[in-house]
């Protein structure tokens, strides 16, 4: 069989970074949504105890994996569970043509991509498509020349120097202006991947899926880096001294058997995120507001919220699961001002 044939069964797996709020689950949901004659299996990994994202991804046909414990680039574990998941998508091959690999918004993919070159059964069956970025155009410039990180390892700068596509999304929410100086930051750090531009991560699909963007060989590059060996037992030794996540940034998350009183709660978060919204880098919740059948789904980036009715609640339990990621997270004011924001304030259950 030709070298190419073999190559042409591989999998294609494409890595969706970006900093938090950045867009990736307002992509994913695009690309489950368009008919695009993909038929795309969805690993997801995310930061926070609770899990917000899986039920921000719309229902679809494809199938979705969740991966909660611990950050995908961070953890030897969860790397060998990202192996175990793609060992067990591949056993079904027949029912997938792609593979989206959702990082969380601190990870640096590059670890997630040498993770399978680590495997070789993995290795031999999949195939990098691409790494691609997700910017927020309003957001960024704060976490590109984060004071705090000044000579440490940046995550926002890790996603971007690893992309081999880099959406400049949210376009809607800055001038031209700006997202020219800011495009041309982009290229100072990647000079050789592609730049979109998007609103909501509209971009024409077949200018991120099945490209072949990604060259091997740099991941090796930047594994070396990063002090990170390609060998698995190698790397279970060296790994905690060669990447930390920023040490700063740590995440707190509510969970409510109580419905929210909609108003009183919207003013909280308002004030909360007028104050401290430097520090909040990503808010995401799923609400039960009292006297109304639908659940409401909050996102906020840094202080930009949104808080909007969505379907109404089905067979699930109606709760109410929030998650704050940032710095200096005062626990005990989020837990008194989320508890008096209670249609009729109780004990609150904190996960
Ligand atoms: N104005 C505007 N808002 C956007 C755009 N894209 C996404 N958003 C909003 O930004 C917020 C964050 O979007 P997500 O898609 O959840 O971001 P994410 O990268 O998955 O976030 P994490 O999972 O926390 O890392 C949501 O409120 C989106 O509706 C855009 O192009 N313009």
């Amino acid at each position: 069989m030709a070298v190419h044939e073999i190559e042409a069964r591989k999998v294609p797996v494409t890595i969706l970074t970006g900093f938090l709020g950045s867009g990736k689950t307002t992509l994913l949901n695009y690309i489950l949504t368009e008919r695009h004659g993909h038929r795309i299996a969805v690993i997801e990994n995310e930061f926070g105890e609770v899990d917000v994202d899986s039920d921000l991804v719309l229902a679809s046909d494809e199938e979705i994996f969740q991966m909660r414990n611990g950050c995908i680039c961070c953890f030897v574990d969860v790397r060998n569970d990202l192996i175990n998941v793609m060992k067990k998508l591949l056993s079904r091959k027949e029912q997938f043509d792609h593979v989206i690999i959702e990082t969380s918004g601190l990870a640096d993919p590059t670890p997630v991509a040498t993770s399978f070159f680590a495997d070789r059964a993995v290795a031999d069956a999949v195939q990098l498509d691409a790494i691609v970025t997700l910017v927020d155009a309003a957001h960024i410039d704060r976490h590109l020349f984060d004071p705090v990180l000044d000579g440490k390892d940046n995550q926002a700068v890790d996603q971007i120097v690893a992309a081999d596509r880099i959406i400049l999304n949210k376009i809607d929410l800055a001038n031209p202006t700006d997202l020219d100086r800011l495009e041309a930051d982009l290229r100072m750090l990647n000079e050789t991947a592609g730049i979109l531009r998007s609103s909501y991560g509209r971009v024409d699909l077949d200018t991120i899926l099945g490209i072949s963007g990604f060259t091997p060989s740099y991941v090796a590059e930047r594994a070396k880096l990063l002090n990170l060996s390609l060998d698995d037992d190698d790397h279970n030794k060296h790994h905690h001294h060669a990447h930390m996540h920023d040490p700063t940034v740590g995440s707190e998350s509510f969970t409510y058997s109580e419905d929210f009183d909609l108003d009183r709660l919207q003013a909280f978060l308002t004030a909360y995120l007028a104050t401290h919204g430097d520090d909040v880098f990503r808010t995401k919740g799923i609400i039960a507001i009292d006297q109304d059948e639908r659940f409401h789904v909050l996102q906020a980036v840094h202080r930009l919220i949104d808080l909007r009715p969505d379907h109404p609640w089905r067979g699930e339990t109606r709760r109410s699961k929030i998650v704050l990621i940032g710095r200096n997270l005062n626990r005990a004011a989020l837990e008194a001002g989320l508890r008096a924001s209670l249609a009729q304030p109780k004990q609150a259950v904190a996960t």
